[in-house]
């Protein structure tokens, strides 16, 4: 089985380990490294797996090594790589996960040759249901991708595009739960206002948006279809949609999307300077 060590037990980093634990992978072959005492000491409890507080520790002897530190974490860390790595590009696979980050970072430090998979994933891998999209450093073999994508396909659907496309992706489904969970929020709470309790309305949430994104992956319809077909002529949905219209709902999520992107650009280039997202 291929050894894996990731680098930095945060929330992407957990969501992984949880997700491939619960998919087949051996806590013999996991490794975290984490540099707060009280988060390894949660996690190990957590997974029974090794937790170091050391990365040349964690990466001795990984076929694949996670990064998934905050992306102004990561210099400190490649730094770390390079002396660990000496001056072989050994067939040890860099994964990065760090938003903005690009994989000409990694490359520039480490022994040239070295491997680097830049990677956006999304948090819902720690119930099986990722979405990971990878794009392939300057030194990625065939080889390398196919190993990466065995690893993620445990967690999630898998997929590959340009590392130009990555800033686009992590906009759509690195940052995309955010977005459903805050539908959902503002929905509960509308179903409160009316007179649900709080249970009920949040089963029902829960239970709505399960239920729509199985018939999008299912039906072979696309959204609009199908939102068409939930409108009834005069009725209640085509009351709701004009409201959310009139919001301003379409053009919100356009902005949205358009200002993550423009935020994992600015990431990569302003990672190592100490305003950057902690
Ligand atoms: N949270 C999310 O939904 C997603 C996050 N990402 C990316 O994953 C990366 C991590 O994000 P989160 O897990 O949300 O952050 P987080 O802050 O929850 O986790 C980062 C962890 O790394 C640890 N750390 C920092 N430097 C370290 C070092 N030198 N050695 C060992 N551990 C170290 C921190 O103590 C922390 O526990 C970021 O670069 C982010 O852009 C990507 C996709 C989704
Ligand atoms: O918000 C962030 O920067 C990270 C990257 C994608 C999701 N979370």
């Amino acid at each position: 089985m291929t050894r894996i060590a990731v680098i930095g037990g945060g929330k992407i980093g957990e969501a992984l380990v949880s997700g491939l634990l619960e998919n087949g992978f051996a806590t013999k072959d996991l490794v975290v490294a984490e540099k707060f005492d009280e988060r390894r000491e949660e996690l190990a409890r957590e997974y029974a797996i090794r937790v170091t507080d050391s990365t040349p520790d964690a990466v001795e002897g990984a076929d694949v090594i996670v990064v998934a530190v905050k992306p102004n974490d990561v210099d400190a860390v490649v730094t770390a790589l390079a002396a660990a790595a000496g001056d072989s590009a050994d067939e040890q696979i860099i994964v990065s996960l760090a938003a903005g980050i690009p994989t000409v970072r990694y490359e520039t430090k480490l022994p040239a040759g070295s491997p680097v998979v830049r990677v956006m994933p999304n948090t819902p891998m720690l119930v099986g249901e990722g979405a990971s999209v990878m794009a392939a450093g300057r030194y990625v073999k065939q080889q390398h991708l196919d190993t990466v994508r065995e690893i993620l396909a445990a967690v999630g659907t898998v997929s590959v595009v340009p590392e130009s496309q990555i800033d686009a992706v992590t906009a759509v489904s690195g940052s995309g739960p955010a977005y459903f969970f805050l539908v959902a929020e503002a929905m509960i709470d509308a179903g409160v206002a009316l007179g649900l309790t709080r249970a009920v309305a949040t089963d029902l949430v829960v239970q709505t948006m399960t239920g729509s994104a199985a018939m999008l992956a299912k039906s072979g319809d696309n959204a609009a279809d199908l939102r068409a077909a939930v409108t009834s002529p005069g009725g209640t949905t085509a009351a709701a949609i004009r409201e959310l219209e009139r919001g301003g709902v379409r053009t919100a999520f356009y902005e949205a999307l358009e200002a993550a992107k423009r935020r994992s650009a600015q990431l990569g280039a302003v990672a190592d300077q100490p305003s950057a997202a902690s």
